[in-house]
């Protein structure tokens, strides 16, 4: 059986990790001073600078090899042509036909998918001019003015994300709320600041089954009926995009009002189907097919691009290095742009959840590191929090910086600023401080041992099309790690999990739970306390997560 890590060019880039430890990142720049170009690529809007990393031209090319001689070419070709490649849930990955902009067929058991989507695309796009242009009522007769998206996960990082970064291009009269967290108080503090009569609940689930959104879209119902209208007017204020049409319309969502979308598109991965409507809403459908031509241009870099030229795949390739070979842990994702501002908890779950497996696709565990922590916020903010760790802490920290070129009118001080401040710290990281002053050792409090590696990736402007191929590029890294760590990048049992969990300890709160360990039973002992038998708090009870059996007795 083959073992990635007893293969040739793994343990090839083992001795070169030995060899190259002690070297210098700037000193490659002095060795080769068309470093910079031969380790920077444009894509579209898009430019990586790359060169900064602790890898010698030697080690790039074992990388390569090891993609080479992995099943990239063909798991690429299987993906996009809807093969299952979904293995635990024996599911196509089509994400990317959703922004299949070519028309060319994509198969899913011999039926073309595309006349589906694009039947679906054109209900967003008549959905969506209908409430910016007010033609869409409330109950009353009044406007839209502000929407609110429910959902959680997939169903919130993604729209949510999107609609902040776009936020220069919406809508003037329309205002977006994303509620996700059970937490009462988040949809307590949205909607004490709405007018039922003119607000638009989105309930985004992929499966209508999620507590979280299911109570928070209750939650909302409950408030929408006792502020304003009746049972019947609920259909003009409430509408979903799920794949679970039956539950939407039994919640009392009209039929019409149903955006649909299907099995094959991962939560994570979702934010280019109906799940997008919040971002078809705030920037008009003409603004979100340019985030679809976006990420379909970058689809097309990485199906055509040979694989030293391919950004996700040299992405993907440095971050296994750094994973595999250096021992990094995780990985800082630095957005130099306030409108960024949630593209790493957007990222955090694209990566962490997809690629967070210990056992091949093969169901054999793994004896490699996969997945990394993925984590950040945006500078220059994070200078003044968690840069001094990523300086001069004992971590090793490779980070993505992440900027648009092009300034916003009347501010033009601040993104230079910004800009440069983003400039500094990547030279800072990679130089060190010790070139400052002949008197600073490496074990001087003062000195700052540089050799630290980032990425800088440029966008000429923050649009709807750069965010798309932004997006895709990341996706896309994440799918080339899994391939070659060999797991299945598109399933999410560990979540499934904690879901199942979760509804058999509401089921306790009235009962005894001997079957769980005395921790957990100690604990609900005090919860029980502030939820008598006879209060409504079971009814929140999540609905079965999967179909697996009972828990036994621990
Ligand atoms: O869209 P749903 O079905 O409500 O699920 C929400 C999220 O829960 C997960 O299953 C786990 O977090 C995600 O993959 C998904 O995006």
């Amino acid at each position: 059986m083959f073992q990635l890590t007893r293969s040739v060019t793994w343990q090839a880039l083992e001795r070169l990790r030995d060899k190259t430890a002690n070297d210098r990142i700037r000193d490659y720049f002095t060795n080769d001073p068309q470093r910079f170009e031969k380790m920077s690529l444009r894509v579209g809007g898009l430019f990586l600078d790359y060169s900064k990393h602790h890898v010698s031209d030697e080690v790039l090319s074992k990388l390569l090899e090891l993609a080479d001689h992995s099943a990239l070419v063909q798991r690429r070709a299987q993906m996009f042509s809807g093969d299952i490649i979904n293995v635990t849930e024996n599911r196509p990955v089509l994400h990317t036909a959703l922004r299949n902009l070519s028309d060319e067929p994509v198969h899913v058991d011999g039926n073309d998918v595309m006349p589906e989507i694009n039947r679906t695309r054109e209900q967003i796009k008549q959905f969506s001019e209908a409430v910016r242009s007010g033609e869409w009522k409330g109950y009353n007769g009044q406007r839209i003015k502000d929407v609110v998206n429910i959902g959680i996960g997939g169903s919130d990082l993604g729209p949510n994300m999107a609609v902040r970064a776009l936020l220069k291009y919406r809508h003037p009269e329309l205002h977006f709320h994303f509620v996700s967290n059970v937490d009462g108080t988040h949809i307590q503090k949205v909607l004490s600041r709405l007018d039922p009569a003119t607000t638009l609940f989105i309930v985004s689930t992929k499966t209508f089954s999620t507590q979280e959104t299911l109570l928070n879209a209750k939650t909302a119902r409950r408030w929408f009926l006792e502020n304003a209208g009746e049972d019947a007017d609920v259909g003009a204020h409430f509408i979903a995009a799920s794949t679970n049409r039956k539950a939407a319309m039994d919640f009392g969502i009209r039929e019409e009002n149903v955006f649909e979308f299907w099995a094959w598109v991962g939560g994570r991965y979702s934010m280019w189907s109906s799940i997008g409507l919040p971002i078809a809403l705030s920037i008009g459908f003409d603004g979100f097919i340019e985030l679809l031509e976006g990420a379909h241009e970058m689809d097309r870099h990485f199906i055509e691009a040979p694989f030293s030229q391919n950004m996700p795949v040299l992405m993907a390739l440095i971050g296994i290095w750094y994973i595999n070979f250096i021992g990094a842990e995780t990985q800082a994702i630095v957005p130099y742009d306030q409108a960024l501002n949630q593209l790493p908890s957007f990222l955090q779950q694209l990566d962490m959840e997809s690629n967070g497996k210990s056992v091949d696709i093969f169901g054999h565990p793994v004896n490699y590191k996969t997945g990394p922590i993925v984590w950040g916020q945006t500078g220059s903010n994070g200078q003044h929090a968690f840069f001094q760790l990523l300086h001069q802490g004992t971590r090793y920290v490779p980070i993505d910086f992440i900027a648009s070129l092009k300034p916003e009118p009347g501010v033009e001080d601040h993104h230079f600023a910004l800009l440069t401040n983003m400039l500094a710290q990547a030279n800072a990281f990679m130089e060190g401080s010790q070139g400052d002053s002949k008197e600073l050792s490496q074990h001087d409090p003062y000195s700052c041992p540089g050799n630290r590696p980032s990425s800088t990736l440029l966008l000429d402007e923050l649009t709807p099309k750069n965010l798309g191929a932004l997006i895709a590029l990341y996706e896309h890294k994440v799918f080339v790690q899994g391939v070659i760590w060999n797991i299945n990048s598109f399933d999410q049992w560990g979540v499934q999990l904690g879901k199942r969990i979760a509804g058999e300890i509401s089921e306790r709160i009235d009962t005894n739970a001997a079957d769980f360990d005395a921790s957990t039973q100690g604990l609900l002992e005090l919860v029980r306390a502030h939820f008598p038998s006879d209060g409504n708090a079971k009814q929140s009870a999540p609905a079965s997560a999967d179909k697996k059996p009972a828990r036994k007795k621990r």
